[in-house]
């Protein structure tokens, strides 16, 4: 089956060189047509993914048009771009199995990445690839695990084993809200353990951090329809855990740049940056108790400092766990 990558970032790459590895054929569409042709020639993704070489079935284009002809087509470009990418170029994309791999709350809508392409391309098959996985360790070839989420089991099905293989291993369900709540959600709880090591507290502050972090992912996820076992699956404690305790992940860096008040190359994608914010209003909306959100939303803004939002937290009064 011929599979097209839209966006050829880090993720995007690193899914066409696993994919294409095994033998098949992938398009990866690269917006700037400079960068495709670079790609193309070279082989190679310097800036986003040093070292990897593309399989010759990986085909570079600038083209959408001719990515877009595959059955299969994975959305690998940063949340706050998907909804604008997916309208943009409706034509091309409404139709097809398309797959999103952004973790993150659209800010402007609330939304997540398969509501977004529901919305977006109302004829789609939705689904989202999401959990665990450092697009460095995929693309060396490391053993991974996922979660495919697809409303329509069926369709996830055949997803599933398109997508799967012997090292890249896809776990399947069809609860999509969990799935992309608890990958949009860790990217938040993230920049906080990151604020935590940064700022000097101290490998027992981040275990507290994460543990009430997994309780309040949960709060909002429940509350949102999401069912308790995704979260406590790869999309949700598996990629908590990951990028909670990985200076691998950019939103841990992030925040420890925060904790430590270091700068920070704003060309980074930082996922949780955004989506802290978009989480704070859908928990206000609800009247869901989020604090740590609300903290990492409030020090991305710059309108508290680390030692005010820890001492806030710790203040906060006691409670049952
Ligand atoms: N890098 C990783 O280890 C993983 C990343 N992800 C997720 O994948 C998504 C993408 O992340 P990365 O690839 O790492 O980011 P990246 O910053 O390496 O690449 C993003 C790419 O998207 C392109 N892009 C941005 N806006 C676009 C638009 N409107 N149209 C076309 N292309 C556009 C950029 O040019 C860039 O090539 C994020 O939501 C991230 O959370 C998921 C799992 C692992
Ligand atoms: O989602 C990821 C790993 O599962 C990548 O994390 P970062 O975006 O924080 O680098």
């Amino acid at each position: 089956m011929k599979i097209g990558v839209l966006g050829a970032g880090a993720f995007g790459t690193a899914l066409a060189v696993a994919l294409a590895r095994e033998g098949q054929e992938v398009g990866l569409w690269a917006r700037d047509p400079d960068q495709a042709a670079r790609l193309q020639t070279e082989r190679r993704n310097e800036r986003r993914l040093p070292g990897v070489d593309l399989p010759e079935t990986v085909s570079v284009s600038a083209e959408i048009a001719s990515v877009a002809q595959a059955e299969i087509l994975l959305l690998a470009v940063p949340m706050q771009q998907m909804a604008g990418l997916l309208i943009q170029h409706r034509a091309a994309l409404d139709g097809r199995a398309l797959i999103g791999c952004a973790k993150g709350i659209d800010l402007a809508s609330g939304r997540g990445p398969t509501q977004i392409i529901g919305e977006a391309c109302p004829k789609a098959v939705p689904a989202i690839l999401t959990g665990p996985s450092f697009a460095a360790d995929i693309a060396r070839g490391l053993p991974t695990a996922l979660t495919l989420a697809c409303g329509d089991d069926a369709r996830g099905e055949e997803l599933q084993g398109a997508l799967s293989t012997p090292v890249l291993r896809l776990y399947r369900t069809s609860d999509t809200v969990g799935a992309e709540l608890g990958g949009a959600l860790k990217n938040v709880v993230a920049i906080a353990a990151g604020v935590v090591m940064g700022a000097g507290l101290g490998d027992s502050a981040r275990a507290a951090l994460m543990t009430r972090g997994f309780a309040e992912m949960n709060r909002l996820a429940l509350a949102l329809g999401a069912r308790a076992e995704t979260l406590s699956g790869l999309s949700g404690f598996g990629d908590l855990v990951l990028t909670c305790t990985s200076t691998q992940s950019r939103n841990f860096r992030f925040g420890h740049a925060l904790g430590k008040g270091e700068a920070f190359d704003p060309s980074t994608t930082v996922e949780g940056a955004a989506t802290a914010k978009a989480v704070s209003q859908l928990a206000k909306k609800r009247g869901i108790d989020m604090p740590i959100a609300n903290m990492v939303g409030a020090l991305v803004d710059r309108n508290i400092t680390v030692a005010e939002a820890v001492s806030t937290l710790l203040a906060r009064p006691l409670r049952k766990e």
